[in-house]
C-alpha cells in the first residue's frame, strides 16, 4: 500500500488570475485526476503577479519529485509572456505538449515528441475511434493558434487546406470531407458552409453568458450542421472531455517514464 501511494502520478496545475472559464476547466481537470488516482495540486497566483513569480513556481514544480506533469492554464494575463513561461516547463513534465521541443518534434516527420497536445490528440482519436478513413480525404482546419491540429491532420491525410485568415472561409469549408474548427467564435460555422456527409469536429469551447445563464458553446451551429454532417462532435460532450482524458494519459505516461528513469539510475 505504501509503495502504491509513493508511485501515484502527480500533476501540478498553475492558474494565474480569476478567469471564470479557466477556473471551471481546472475544476474539471482536478475532478478527473481524483477519479483515476492522479494527485493534483493547484497553485493560484494573483492576476497582477510578475513573470518572475510565475517562473519561480514553474521552477519549483520542475524540481518537485512528486509532480510528474505540469500545466499552465491558458490564456495568461496579457502582461505575462506565454512563450517564456511555457519554455520554462521541463520538457519531460510538459503534459500539455506545448513546449517548443515537443511541438518541434511533432512537426518533424519521423521524430516522436514526449507529449502531443491533448485537444489535437483527442481530435485524431475521435476520428480513429469512429472509423473515419482520413487518408485521401480533403481535410480543412479553421483556427488554432498553435497549428498543432494541422500537423496531426497533415500527417494523416494527403489533401489538406487551412483557412484561418480567409475572408470567405465557407468557400473552402464547403469542399471539406473532414472539417475541424478551433476558432473560439460561437456558431461561426453555419449549415451552408458544409458539404453533405462531412465529418465535423468542433474544438471550440467558449463560455457564453446570457439570460439563460452561463454555458460552454462550440464554433459550429449544431442545429444546422447536424442536418448536413454524417458525424459531428457536440459541445459540450464532444472533444472537451476527450481532451481531459488525453491529459490524464499524458500525466500517467510522464509518471511511468520518471519511475523508469529513477529505477535505472
Ligand atoms: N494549459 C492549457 N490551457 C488551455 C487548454 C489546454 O489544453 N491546456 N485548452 C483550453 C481549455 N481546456 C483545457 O484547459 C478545456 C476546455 C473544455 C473542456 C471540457 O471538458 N469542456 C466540456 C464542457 C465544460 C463545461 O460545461 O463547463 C465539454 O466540452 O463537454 C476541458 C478543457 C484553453 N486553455
Amino acid at each position: 500500500m505504501k509503495n502504491s501511494i509513493k508511485k501515484s502520478p502527480g500533476l501540478g496545475i498553475m492558474l494565474v488570475g480569476k478567469r471564470k472559464d479557466s477556473q471551471s476547466f481546472i475544476h474539471i481537470k482536478k475532478k478527473a485526476c481524483e477519479e483515476v488516482g492522479i494527485i493534483s495540486e493547484v497553485v493560484d497566483l494573483p492576476e497582477d503577479c510578475t513573470e518572475g513569480e510565475v517562473l519561480d513556481v514553474v521552477s519549483e514544480l520542475n524540481h518537485k519529485e512528486s509532480v510528474h506533469g505540469i500545466l499552465v492554464q491558458l490564456p495568461l494575463p496579457s502582461h505575462l509572456s506565454e512563450q517564456n513561461i511555457i519554455n520554462a516547463v521541463k520538457v519531460e513534465k510538459d503534459v500539455d505538449g506545448f513546449h517548443p521541443v515537443n511541438i518541434g518534434n511533432l512537426a518533424m516527420m519521423g521524430r516522436e515528441p514526449l507529449f502531443t497536445p491533448c485537444a489535437s490528440k483527442g481530435c485524431i482519436e475521435v476520428l480513429h475511434r469512429c472509423g473515419v478513413e482520413i487518408m485521401g480525404k480533403k481535410a480543412v482546419v479553421i483556427g488554432t493558434n498553435y497549428r498543432i491540429t494541422h500537423f496531426l491532420v497533415i500527417a494523416e491525410t494527403s489533401c489538406y487546406s487551412e483557412c484561418g485568415t480567409c475572408i470567405h472561409p465557407e468557400e473552402i469549408t464547403r469542399e471539406a470531407d473532414i472539417l475541424v474548427s478551433d476558432v473560439g467564435v460561437p456558431n461561426l460555422v453555419r449549415g451552408h458552409w458544409l458539404k453533405p456527409g462531412v465529418v465535423v469536429i468542433d474544438m471550440g469551447s467558449t463560455l457564453v453568458t446570457d439570460s439563460k445563464g452561463s454555458r460552454v458553446t462550440g464554433d459550429v451551429c449544431y442545429e444546422e450542421a447536424i442536418l448536413k454532417a454524417s458525424l459531428i462532435t457536440p459541445v459540450p460532450g464532444g472533444v472537451g472531455p476527450i481532451t481531459i482524458s488525453m491529459l490524464l494519459y499524458n500525466t500517467v505516461e510522464a509518471a511511468k517514464r520518471a519511475y523508469q528513469w529513477s529505477e535505472k539510475s
